[in-house]
């Protein structure tokens, strides 16, 4: 399918960031995301103008892109406009309703928008940047974290965990940077597709927040394919791939400490607790192996279910609410680890560790934890990490972890 063909309106196939950039202009929330291990670039456009909250319920919603934050309503994006490009950002499909009379006038802006680039009046980024840099009020904090503060709130939830109230709980911090001038936001989504095949790559705009999230992550909420097959998997445990002459590890080669297997092992336990309150015992498990993620290296295990042979289709809708907030992002046991987090971290985590994905999307849902990310606006970004703090834990060694956590981001976008 060509767009030509559909919309009868140019020969001409604008690309990716045409699209993009024209929805931006128009103020309307977009999600561009590209799933692991895939080359398919895909665009989603929610046509009200305003992210609506919903309880993401893979059986009711239409096609669309969740968003939660890590405590509270999910935002979703309806999918009114949606393409697919390849991974040269060339428009291949645009298929949800591409006939509609708004999918062709939005192609039609989108056109122009190329012709205008292309008529030697370029438009510049700067009037692309402007409906989500207006109204913005630059962070008056240049940092909330350091290294020995940071370091202090793990020896306090050290105390905490050996006083008996939790046994894991993850901190975060934020790191707060300036982006250079010449910041071109879809080109570092582009940069996160090559450099990071595995990952799942996002790019959402929020226009009710003018925010922009970019972001890279490793990890699995959950997934419902066409087959009927759920997946989720047990990530946790960190160490740099990377070693210190800058030679490149492999899997095999990692050893790994019995803190990390142990705070793996809690995740693992906290998915099994999930199946088990649901009395579902015939899932497949494989792992924990080791799982390179760009610059650094986890332990994963991976969970399946055929939903058919179980006969339970609602499956997906039903461990969304179980699983999220998970163990790799929360703490065991759940409530006094949230407790802790509130009552601790100096920062709202917002989107970072919630999750985020396409919903019923070619008859699929697949929902990431929101882990690698920022938060853009104008050119503030905030950038947000964590770790699994356990009894074992060093803390200057967790601050070095929530670096090289950042680092995943800005080795490739800077
Ligand atoms: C919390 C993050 O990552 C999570 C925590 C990990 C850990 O504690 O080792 C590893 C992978 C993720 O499950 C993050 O990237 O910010």
């Amino acid at each position: 399918m060509t767009p030509t063909s559909e919309t009868h309106i140019s020969t001409q196939v604008p690309q990716l960031e045409f699209f993009w950039k024209t929805a931006i202009s128009e103020g309307l929330p977009v999600a561009l995301w590209r799933l692991p291990k895939s080359t398919e670039k895909q665009l989603l456009i929610d046509l009200s103008g305003r992210t609506s909250q919903t309880k993401i319920d893979l059986e009711e919603l239409p096609s669309g892109f969740a968003m939660s934050p890590f405590i509270g309503e999910s935002l979703f994006l309806k999918g009114d406009l949606y393409y697919h490009f390849d991974q040269d950002n060339q428009l291949v499909e645009n298929n949800i309703h591409p006939s509609s009379e708004q999918a062709q006038e939005f192609f039609r802006k989108v056109q122009l928008t190329y012709d205008e680039q292309h008529e030697d009046t370029p438009i510049s980024s700067a009037n692309f940047t402007v409906n989500y840099t207006k109204n913005f009020e630059s962070p008056t904090e240049s940092s909330l974290y350091n290294e020995i503060t940071y370091a202090e709130m793990v020896s306090d939830a050290i105390d905490a965990i050996q006083r008996g109230d939790m046994q894991k709980v993850v901190l975060s911090r934020t790191k707060q940077i300036t982006l250079p001038e010449n910041f071109e936001v879809v080109e570092a989504f582009n940069k996160l597709c090559v450099a990071y095949p595995n990952a799942f790559v996002s790019l959402v705009y929020l226009p009710q927040e003018k925010a922009l999230w970019l972001g890279a992550t490793p990890e699995t909420l959950i997934s419902m394919d066409k087959e009927g097959i759920f997946r989720t998997m047990s990530l946790a445990g960190t160490q740099s791939a990377i070693g210190p002459n800058g030679e490149k590890y492999h899997p095999a080669e990692i050893r790994w400490a019995s803190k990390e297997i142990e705070e793996q092992a809690f995740v693992s336990r906290y998915i099994i607790e999930c199946f088990k309150k649901i009395r579902l015992r015939e899932y497949y498990e494989v792992g924990p192996k080791t799982v390179q993620a760009g610059n650094l290296m986890h332990l994963r295990t991976d969970y399946s279910v055929n939903t058919h042979e179980v006969n339970f289709p609602q499956l997906g809708t039903v461990m969304i609410e179980l699983l999220h907030p998970t163990s790799a992002v929360c703490g065991m046991p759940k409530e006094p680890a949230l407790r802790y987090i509130a009552e601790n971290e100096l920062h709202s985590r917002e989107y970072y560790s919630g999750f985020l994905g396409p919903v019923n999307i070619h008859d699929e849902s697949h929902l990431f934890v929101n882990l690698r990310t920022m938060k853009i606006q104008g050119n503030q970004a905030t950038l947000f990490a964590g770790g699994g703090i356990t009894e074992d834990s060093n803390p200057v060694k967790e601050w070095y972890e929530t670096e090289m956590k950042s680092q995943t981001l800005l080795r490739v976008i800077l």
